[in-house]
């Protein structure tokens, strides 16, 4: 049988966020899923567009993510086009230190590109401690258990 498939793409400069996005794929394939998590820059728009879900992830940096993170979904929006994106399941988390912008400025560009993101819009302050990628492994399976109940039509 076929896996339903995730890919967690984020952006990090000191592993924090990274740390997140590995937990979460984790908890995904705990709960059945194929999951990748890959860099911004390997992200591979084909994988994207097979994927049943997507969870995106950056670090905030003065007050937002990071520009080539916004420039990647814009990137996803226009490559691979509404109806290949929609009704994919998302996820947005990202570490910050005492604002925490980007991983609510992710979820609202991912909305509006038809993916449905789930809550919660997950955020750890800097490095993520054992009870934090708890909560992110928690976010994988909830990706897992939000993918079971989607049916999307065959392109
Ligand atoms: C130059 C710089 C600017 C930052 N700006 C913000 C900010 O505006 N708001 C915030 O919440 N954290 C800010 N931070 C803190 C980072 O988001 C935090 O260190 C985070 O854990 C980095 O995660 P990463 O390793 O995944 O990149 C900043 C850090 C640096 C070095």
């Amino acid at each position: 049988m076929v896996k339903p498939k995730l890919v967690v793409v984020y952006l990090s400069t000191q592993g924090n966020t990274k740390k997140m996005a590995d937990a979460i794929a984790h908890g995904a394939e705990d709960r059945g899923m194929e999951a990748r998590s890959v860099s911004f820059y390997e992200a591979d728009m084909n994988e994207i567009r097979d994927a049943d879900a997507i969870a995106l992830g950056s670090s905030t940096f003065w007050y937002k993510m990071h520009d080539a993170m916004e420039r990647f979904i814009e990137r996803m929006g226009k490559e691979l086009g509404q109806t290949a994106i929609e009704g994919k399941v998302g996820a947005a988390f990202g570490s910050y230190g005492w604002s925490g912008e980007a991983p609510v400025d992710i979820a609202r560009m991912m909305r509006s590109l038809g993916i449905k993101v789930i809550d919660p819009v997950l955020r750890v302050q800097y490095e993520p401690n054992e009870r934090d990628l708890e909560e992110c492994k928690r976010l994988g399976k909830d990706i897992a258990n939000a993918v079971k109940k989607t049916v999307r039509p065959v392109a």
